[in-house]
């Protein structure tokens, strides 16, 4: 930022955010904009943005909800024709601003609305075509002031544009906390932040638009897989290989009770990326007949256990363990599980299964999936992958960056999908790819193919599966990484 003129980043992120609301409304002239502008920068880019916007045609009113804004994004604004008003609680009756505090806390630069500009704050609210919210960005304090949300009262139904982040959300842990803004855009600038990627908070911005403003970033503390990601992490068979080499999984899943399980994880597991599937368990006959590739009981470089387990959850973990080679352990099998289990593993349980597991209610896991996720891999030593709409995968090294998989559609939240993706997590495993790529890769892969299956409608796990192999072909070319 020092190499950068005064205010260099600002005008970046206001251009790239007045651009992405002119896409967004379908052109910028005769379109009635409101700035809801805060005391910070967040409000800054809002007032800047609205200048080009009104510089484009756009009727531009900012409601300033602090006695401090911008001054030179209030200015710009105003030079372009826009307006400006201070607010009162719940009225939008304007009141004089900077009335308050008595200016000792105000900023230098404060800026006073002019008496003229006051009564213009009654605007017709039926007739605005986008609230801009710049209320407050990554500065702020989870929840929202009076003003905010009496503001956003007012303009409830009218389409929501977010500077940078929703106002009110937790930026940096995606919790919630108090009352927040629920956007339709969020314009993000320099990179994505947690409450982008992490629900709850995601589910609060709407679709997501990064601006690069040519920031130079620290290390993430959280990732997200793009295509071309996934695509360098997938095994590829070197001239040389032969089946074993490709390695081997073996499955020890479903029941009596639940073959279906078994023949949905050996689905999984079962679309080429490793060299060979085993199963062992009561579903055996079913597994031959719809898959003659997959053989029994054998050596292998990755056991997936527990999902449709039942009774059998207890013995199938114990026998995996034993073997000392990775573990995928699913649903029934995560029960019995009191802390490290000496090998690498890979836990993946949805909210209750991690609320059973760690002796917490659902409701604050689903709350705070991050947390959680963290707290879980640190105290089984594994990698734990927290299923749900933001699959959130964890590390046991608190050094490795947590993983978000932003793939997928509602319609995936169906039964049996999730076996399908313990055996598919099981056959990167055991095509040697570490825990946690195997696991983030895995749902990606996942919820590409419930894209895929699904094209807008219904999907069932199976067709998910059969998805799998198609979504690996799609992918970009990229050169393999040199391990
Ligand atoms: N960093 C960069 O490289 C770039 C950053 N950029 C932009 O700057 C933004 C960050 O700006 P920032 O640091 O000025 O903080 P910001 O979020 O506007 O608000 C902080 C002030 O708000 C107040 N406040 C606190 N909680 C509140 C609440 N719940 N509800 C209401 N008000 C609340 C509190 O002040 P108070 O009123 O308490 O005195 C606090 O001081 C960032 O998100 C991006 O948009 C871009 O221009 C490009 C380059
Ligand atoms: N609302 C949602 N949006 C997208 N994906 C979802 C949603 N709800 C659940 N999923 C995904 O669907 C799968 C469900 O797995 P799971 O709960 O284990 O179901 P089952 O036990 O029936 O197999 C997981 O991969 C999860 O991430
Ligand atoms: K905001």
């Amino acid at each position: 930022m020092a190499s950068l003129p005064e205010g260099a980043l600002m005008q970046r992120a206001a251009a790239g955010l007045a651009y992405a609301v002119i896409d967004h409304l379908g052109g910028a002239y005769g379109k009635r904009v409101v700035l809801l502008v805060g005391s910070g920068d967040n409000g800054g880019d809002a007032l800047y943005a609205g200048a080009l916007l009104a510089r484009r045609g756009a009727w531009v009113e900012a409601w300033l909800l602090s006695d401090r804004a911008h001054a030179g994004g209030v200015a710009a604004l105003r030079a372009a024709g826009g307006h400006c008003v201070g607010l009162d609680t719940g009225s939008f009756v304007p009141h004089e601003t900077g009335s308050t505090d008595g200016g000792a806390a105000r900023r230098a630069d404060a800026t006073l609305v002019e008496p003229g500009e006051r009564q213009r704050a009654r605007v017709e609210t039926n007739t605005v075509d986008v609230v801009i919210d710049g209320i407050v960005g990554i500065g702020g304090k989870p929840g929202l002031r009076p003003e905010a949300e009496a503001a956003l009262e007012g303009l409830a139904g009218v389409p929501v544009v977010a500077v940078d982040t929703p106002s009110g959300v937790c930026v940096d842990t995606g919790e919630i906390d108090g009352a927040h803004v629920s956007a339709d855009l969020t314009v993000s600038f320099g990179t994505y932040k947690p409450c982008h990627l992490l629900d709850p908070a995601a589910s609060a911005c709407g679709t997501v638009r990064l601006v690069d403003i040519g920031l130079e970033l620290p290390a993430p503390i959280i990732e997200s897989l793009e295509a071309v990601d996934v695509a360098a992490l997938m095994p590829r068979p070197a001239p040389d290989v032969h089946k074993y080499s490709r390695g081997v999984v073996g499955l020890r899943v479903g029941s009596a009770t639940y073959p279906g399980a078994a023949l949905l994880a050996v689905s999984g597991a079962n679309t080429g990326l490793a060299g060979m599937v085993r199963y062992v368990g009561t579903a055996s006959e079913w597994v031959k007949r719809l898959h003659p590739e997959v053989v029994g009981d054998g050596q292998a470089q990755a056991w997936v256990v527990g999902s449709g387990s039942a009774d059998g959850a207890n013995s199938a973990l114990a026998f995996a363990r034993a073997s000392g080679v990775p573990l995928v352990i699913d649903a029934d099998s995560l029960r019995p599980l009191t802390g490290p289990l000496g090998v690498p593993a890979i836990l993946t349980p949805h909210a209750g299964e991690l609320a059973a597991l760690i002796r917490e209610d659902r409701g604050d896991i689903e709350a705070r999936p991050l947390h959680y996720a963290r707290l879980a891999a640190k105290r089984f030593d594994a990698v734990v992958l927290l299923k749900g709409r933001r699959t959130t995968i964890a590390s046991p090294d608190p050094d490795t960056p947590v993983r978000v998989n932003t793939t997928g559609t509602s319609w995936l939240a169906t039964a049996g999908s999730g076996d399908v993706l313990g055996g598919l997590i099981g056959s990167l495993l055991a095509a040697g790819l570490a825990p946690i790529d195997a696991a983030s890769a895995g749902a990606w892969l996942h919820g590409a193919a419930a894209t895929l299956a699904s094209a807008g409608g219904p999907v069932t796990a199976s067709g998910v599966a059969a998805a799998i192999p198609a979504v690996i072909r799609s992918l970009p070319a990229v050169s393999p990484p040199s391990r």
